[in-house]
Order: C-alpha cells, then structure tokens, then sequence
C-alpha cells in the first residue's frame, strides 16, 4: 500500500451554518481521501471535545485553530505513514494529542483527519469504502431509523422527546423501508397541517413540532402511520430517542411539554408506559449520560421486546460500553465516530457493543454536512441499524441516497438487516 503524501484541512460550513473542519489526505500514489468532521448538539460530558465556539456570532475561532493543528501538527507526523494501518495512525493521532478527550488538537481535527485516511486507503486499492471495510465478509444493509418530528434541542425544545422516528423492519429492502417512511411523513405533515400552521422542520428534517404534551406527538405519529396506510406494530415501529441527559439526572427528570418533574424511578415508569401504549420498538438515552440504575431498570421491564440504546450514556466507547453492561444498562449502541475521535476506537466500541450480542447503530450527528461516509460504515461494518435524521434536508439524503446506491451495487447478494439486526425485534417474531 501506499503511504501518505500530504494532509490538509480547511474551514467549511455544517448544515446549521456553523464553521467545521474537512480533511483531505494524499497519497504519494495520487489517490486522495476526503472527509467532514459534524457536530452534536444533544452532547455527552463524556465525549471527545470539539474545538468550536458554539456560543459566539461567528464561530470561527476553535475551528481555524483546529485547522492551524492540523498543518503544524498532524501532517508532519503522519507523512511517511503507510496508508493501510488506520489502527497505528489512530494511535499516532491519539499520542500526538495527549489528552484523554482529544480536547488539545480538538476531536473535530482528529476525527477529519482519521476518516479521511480510511476514504484515502480505500481510494488506493480502488474499492468503494463500504466493499473495502468488510474485508471480503459478507455484510448486511441497514435498516434505518428515520426522524418524522425533531424535538428536544433540534428545535427550540417544543417536545421533550428529541427524536420521533419510525423503523421498518419487515420492509424487505433498504429502498422499500424509505418508500414506506416517506408515505409516513408526508401523512404526518398533512396531519399537522390540518391541526394548524405547519411551522417547517427541525435540525435534521423532522416536522418541527406543535404537540400539547409529548403523548400528543406519540398519538399524532401512530396516527400518521395508520392514515399512511401501513400499519403500526405490523409494518411500521416508533423508534425514540430520549436524550434524557437534556432532561436531567438521577436527582430528577423535567418533562417541560407535560409539567411534569420525576424522580429516576418515575421517569423508567414513565418510558415503560409509552412501550406499553404506542407501537415502540426502540428507545434511545431514555436516562441521563452516568444515570445507570434508571437505563437499567427500564432495559430490565421491557429491553426484552424493545431495544434499549445508549447514545450519550455510552459515547462510543468501548469501557463504557462494558461498564453499561455490567450494570445491565442497555441492549444497543449507537455509534458516532465524532463522539470518540477516530475510526480504531469508533470499531472498538461496534465490536464491544456486537460481541455483547447488543444491537449497533451507525448515527450522524444534529450538524451534518454533505460527508457521506457513515453510508460506508453502516454498511461496511455490518452494524445493521443507520440513524441519519429525516427526508428533506440534503445533508441527510446524501447518507439515505448513497446506501441505495450500495444496495443497488450489492444487486442480487444484496441482504436487508430488517428485524435480524438486534434481539428485541427478533423476540416481537418480526
Ligand atoms: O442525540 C442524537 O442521537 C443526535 C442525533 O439525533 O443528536 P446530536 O448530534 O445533537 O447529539
Ligand atoms: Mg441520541
């Protein structure tokens, strides 16, 4: 394999016009990997740290000298380094920053510079990235989970609830389960026209939401479903996503929308009830990030039929992941390579989360750009679940976009995840 010629980055633009970082690495064979650094906006204490100024009118300041790193810094240490060991240029990048949270360099500098040098190794043996990392295994395409209202701090936390998707399981192919959530939401904006005026859509294209409580929502999207004319509990599940760590902690959880103020207990009765009522299949933080004891409690009550999954409890990272475990945390991970700053250890906290027999979810982030490399890595390392937003902003129909183009590449060996991808779906005889 080839190795490394030169690495560059730039300042460009995340789709919620806030500055970010691209990297592009060459190769001395010519061959050239590209790629963008997102950003959360629902973060956990225990992910690796930007170097951004979210706060200030123009933001520019982190990220140039996240920019400024990676000419003084990263170039001259990873010039000269064989391509095809991502594992030693991770490792490299880690050292070189020195600190447990990549906060010196910045994550966003970091994770730019180790993505783009997977795209450039790929790039160099001429194979697409999805078909380079699965190393001749036999991978599975994603099913995906899909935002029809975004809540929470995707906008203006007019829901508690952050996100309000659907998942198709028993769709049979990953161009059918889009079909399928694009009936649903454009029925759920019909709905909420019809309620009233329909004021846009959230960070990731979601409806933005006009509910009077968040059973409201709940009740508007099984609505939504059935006016589609597929059917909940049948063809199509409600997958949320909490963010509960926005909510609160162990000493207490506030549900704005429905005036509500729990303790951790009353907040796994609360969770647990909506499973009970509406057609869920999944449950995304539905406690705060070090808030152990109530994920547990709900993964024990229903994690059995419903997938239980630990975004900022468990920030892509392997020990965390087995702490999770110990206590009986979850029965998924959702992985976000930004959340921990490099591909080795984004792969080390899937296979940690794969070898527990937990369900894995490759996830973009609420800022997003048009980087389409999460498509690859759903697909390459077979995590069988993608989360990426809605329909109707292009940063996230780049990633739903370039998985059916994978599908079609893969033709007729081409497998649906649908329900074989975590245990709860497979318990609901799916
Ligand atoms: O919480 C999440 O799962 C993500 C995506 O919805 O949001 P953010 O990127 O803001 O953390
Ligand atoms: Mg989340």
């Amino acid at each position: 394999m080839s190795v490394i010629a030169a690495v560059v980055a730039r300042q460009l633009w995340d789709s919620r016009g806030r500055p970010t970082v691209e990297a592009e690495v060459t190769l001395a064979s010519g061959a050239v990997g590209r790629a963008i650094a997102p950003a959360g906006a629902s973060r956990g204490a225990h992910e690796a740290v930007d170097l951004r100024d979210d706060g200030a009118l123009f933001g520019g300041f982190g990220v140039s000298r996240a920019v400024a790193g990676v000419a003084a810094e990263i170039a001259p240490a990873l010039v000269g380094r064989d391509i095809g060991d991502q594992a030693a240029i991770d490792r490299a990048l880690v050292a070189l920053d020195g600190t447990a949270d990549k906060s010196r360099l910045g994550a966003n500098a970091v994770v730019a510079v180790s993505m783009a040098v997977l795209h450039a190794a790929a790039a160099d043996v001429g194979e697409p990235l999805w078909r380079y990392l699965t190393g001749g295994r036999k991978v599975r395409v994603p099913l995906p989970e899909i935002q029809i209202f975004g809540g929470g701090a995707h906008a203006g936390r007019r829901t508690d609830i952050q996100d309000f998707m659907v998942m198709c399981p028993k769709a049979g192919s990953f161009r059918r389960a889009l079909e399928i959530t694009s009936d649903v939401y454009r029925t759920a904006g019909r709905l909420m026209e019809a309620r009233g005026p329909l004021s846009g859509v959230a960070d990731e294209g979601g409806w933005w939401p006009d509910f009077v409580s968040n059973e409201d929502a709940l009740d508007v999207l099984t609505q939504a479903i059935e006016t589609s004319g597929h059917r909940p509990a049948e063809d199509v599940w409600i997958s949320l996503d909490v963010a509960a760590n926005e909510l609160g902690d162990a000493s207490g959880y506030e549900l704005a929308l429905d005036e509500l103020r729990l303790s951790g207990a009353e907040m796994a009765e609360r969770v647990i009830g909506w499973a009970n009522r509406y057609p869920i299949l999944s449950i995304e933080d539905p406690a705060g990030q070090d808030d152990f004891a109530t994920m547990a409690a709900v993964t024990a009550a229903i994690g059995g039929r419903v997938q239980i999954i630990g975004d900022d409890v468990l920030v892509t990272n392997a020990a965390r992941v087995a702490a999770a475990a110990a206590a009986g945390a979850c029965n998924a991970a959702l992985i976000k390579v930004n959340q921990v700053g490099t591909v080795t250890e984004a792969k080390a906290a899937l296979d940690a989360a794969a070898t527990l027999g937990w369900g894995t979810i490759v996830s973009a982030r609420s800022g997003e750009s048009e980087d389409v490399t999460i498509a690859h890595l759903a697909v390459g390392w077979d995590a069988g679940q993608l989360k990426v937003g809605s329909f109707t902003r292009s940063e996230r129909m780049a990633k739903w976009n370039e998985v059916l183009r994978i599908e079609e590449a893969m033709g007729g060996e081409a497998v649906f995840a649908g329900a074989s991808c975590f245990a709860a779906a497979v318990a609901a005889g799916l």
